[in-house]
């Protein structure tokens, strides 16, 4: 409509100005509808300027949504290929500017039809006129190709480099207690900022591409509205065209050198596309397939539920298998605890186990159903885990521990859990309890290790998978938490029902009901093996033996895997800080 207004405008100023000329009875209605044109003109570019920030808006959320939910629902390992700067960068300046996309690219080509109308008004005035503005259009085209390609790839350089700055920052910001325990801060200033000069090389080139353009656009745009201007003034001497016409001409040779205008959205759109290449690579993250399988329940008398089978499960990492072909099979039930030397897989093997990760070969079987088939609802309600670094989400610390279940736990059972991690007694002494909001919780590594576990322990399942989740604890805890798993009257509660998991009140007695649920650990300490009913012994990511610890032990292998223990601990610790390989394949979890 505003390209119409615009359009017309010319044509019915030319005939009003004819109708004045001959003092024409119509020339006051004529001049009425020039300045409802001209007012029209007016609100319609305000609503086109709105509806563009609307629609923009709306692309960006759209975008943004969508590749968020992508890097969420793909393997956690598959996620971390974008560094979190990198991430951070893509779903957002990225994204904001391939959402104008949309809205720039159609009001361009809407501010490209009053130029080209107007094109075709001079031909129905006079072709002559349309003609002479028609042989610079060529020299224009071929300016706007060569501007559009130039952008192209400096825009392209100029994002990647972006792209760099956000990781290394992120990266620094992670291991800013290493930065300032080195004293490298400057080191690391400079390491960050090392390719500003280039950015700032990429950002110049651009901009002195985009005034080449503009200049060159406008050197040549006033030389096709003169040389329009002078045909019509010749077809006006030859009696060929009347003042209106020549006045009408004039203005739609001015509307056509608006075909300039088209650089500046040709650089915004070009600019968008390559920010939406950008975002949209994290939509071809592969998404862990899902099913629609349920569980089959428990039956009385039945065997427990829980049994986890893994058939010749090998995952490659990097380019190399870190777990080769293991099978293992654990009855619904079982404590088992997964001990090896660093690197051995034993993390690994406690992603597949639960489908964090999917194997690249074999298939993991909960209760006979594989996990690639199960309802996602249903598996993330019968598989709960703890990590050595839990990340506490939610608005307060209680929401935190319920995170994920719907509806949520009473807050007898989520009390209940954070005494069984022995978390309950430093959550209380906060300002506001378990209404306290995460952000203004002052936790030492060890309290927030006790909350991992507590919202592992909310949960009701078949399998508890326990990744290093007692690794900062002081032996005295780590060893409460230990029996208070083993209790059985943590382990007494029916599978999942909610009310009933958890401890049971002090002095209560247990029931004696067989424990429901198997209970995968990762741990390094002997006194854990020591408490399990097998022990999975991980060597090079094979299974090296499986038994009773007490077995086990007799073989001098397995006990240097706890002589290592100490080192391993320590130097595990110092690399959780660095920006190292542990950061680049998923950090914290
Ligand atoms: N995304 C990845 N890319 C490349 N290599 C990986 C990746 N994830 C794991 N690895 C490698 O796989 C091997 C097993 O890792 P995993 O974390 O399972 O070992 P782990 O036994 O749990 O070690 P630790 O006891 O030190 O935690 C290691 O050599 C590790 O470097």
């Amino acid at each position: 409509m505003s390209a119409g207004a615009a359009l017309a405008e010319p044509a019915v100023l030319g005939h009003t100005l004819d109708l004045l000329l001959a003092g024409s009875p119509a020339a006051p209605a004529w001049t009425a509808l020039c300045a409802a044109l001209i007012a029209a003109d007016l609100v319609l570019d305000a609503a086109a300027a709105r509806l563009t920030g609307t629609v923009g808006a709306r692309s960006t959320a759209w975008l943004r949504r969508r590749a968020l939910a992508r890097v969420l629902a793909a393997a956690p390992h598959q996620a971390a290929r974008f560094p979190a700067g990198d991430l951070a960068t893509r779903l957002t300046a990225h994204a904001a500017e391939a959402g104008t996309v949309p809205a720039t690219a159609a009001a361009g080509a809407v501010a490209l039809l009053p130029p080209l109308g107007a094109v075709v008004a001079l031909c129905l005035i006079d072709p002559w006129t349309a003609l002479a503005f028609l042989s610079g259009v060529p020299v224009l085209l071929a300016l706007l190709r060569a501007f559009a390609r130039d952008t192209a790839a400096g825009v392209g350089r100029y994002q990647r480099i972006q792209l760099d700055l956000a990781r290394r920052l992120a990266e620094a910001l992670g291991g800013a207690r290493t930065i300032a325990a080195a004293g490298t801060a400057d080191r690391e200033r400079e390491r960050i900022l090392r390719t500003l000069p280039q950015l700032s090389a990429e950002g110049h080139l651009m901009w002195r591409s985009y005034g080449g353009t503009v200049a060159r656009s406008s050197a040549l745009l006033p030389v096709l509205l003169y040389a329009v201007v002078a045909v019509a003034g010749f077809r006006l001497a030859a009696g060929a065209l009347g003042v209106g016409d020549l006045v009408a001409a004039t203005r739609y040779a001015a509307l056509a050198t608006g075909l300039g205008a088209a650089t500046g959205a040709l650089a915004a759109v070009v600019r968008g596309r390559t920010a939406a290449r950008r975002t949209c690579e994290l939509l071809a993250l592969p998404e862990l397939r899902q099913g629609t399988a349920r569980l089959p329940s428990p039956r009385a008398g039945g065997p427990a539920p829980g049994a986890l089978d893994l058939h010749d499960v090998t995952v490659v990492r990097g380019g190399a298998p870190v777990l080769h072909g293991v099978t293992l099979h654990l009855p619904g039930g079982t404590h088992a605890v997964v001990v090896g030397a660093s690197g051995s897989g034993k993390s690994t093997l406690a992603d597949v186990a639960g489908r964090l990760t999917a194997p690249d070969h074999g298939r993991v079987l909960l209760d006979g159903v594989p996990l690639e088939d199960l309802d996602p609802a249903e598996l993330r309600r019968e598989v709960a885990y703890a990590f050595a670094r839990p990340v506490l989400l939610g608005g307060t610390v209680g929401e935190a521990l319920a995170l994920g279940q719907s509806p949520p736990p009473d807050p007898g059972t989520v009390r209940a859990a954070a005494r069984a991690a022995r978390a309950d007694a430093f959550v209380t002494t906060l300002p506001r309890g378990y209404d306290t909001p995460v952000a203004d919780a002052p936790l030492s590594g060890g309290e927030v290790q006790r909350l991992g576990l507590a919202r592992a322990f909310c949960r009701t399942g078949r399998l508890l998978v326990l990744d290093d989740a007692t690794s900062s604890l002081d032996t005295v805890t780590a060893r409460e938490v230990d029996r208070a798993l083993a209790d059985r009257a943590l382990a007494d509660r029916p599978l999942n029902d909610r009310a009933s998991f958890g401890v049971r009140p002090s002095g209560e007695r247990p029931s004696g009901a067989p424990r429901p649920g198997t209970r995968l650990t990762v741990a390094h300490r002997v006194t854990t093996a020591a408490r399990a009913d097998v022990v999975v012994w991980l060597e090079e990511g094979r299974v090296r033996a499986v038994g009773r610890h007490r077995e086990l032990w007799q073989h001098p292998d397995y006990r240097a895997v706890f002589a290592a223990e100490p080192a391993r601990r320590h130097s595990g610790a110092a690399g959780r800080e660095a920006a190292g390989p542990a950061g680049a394949r998923g950090g914290t979890r």
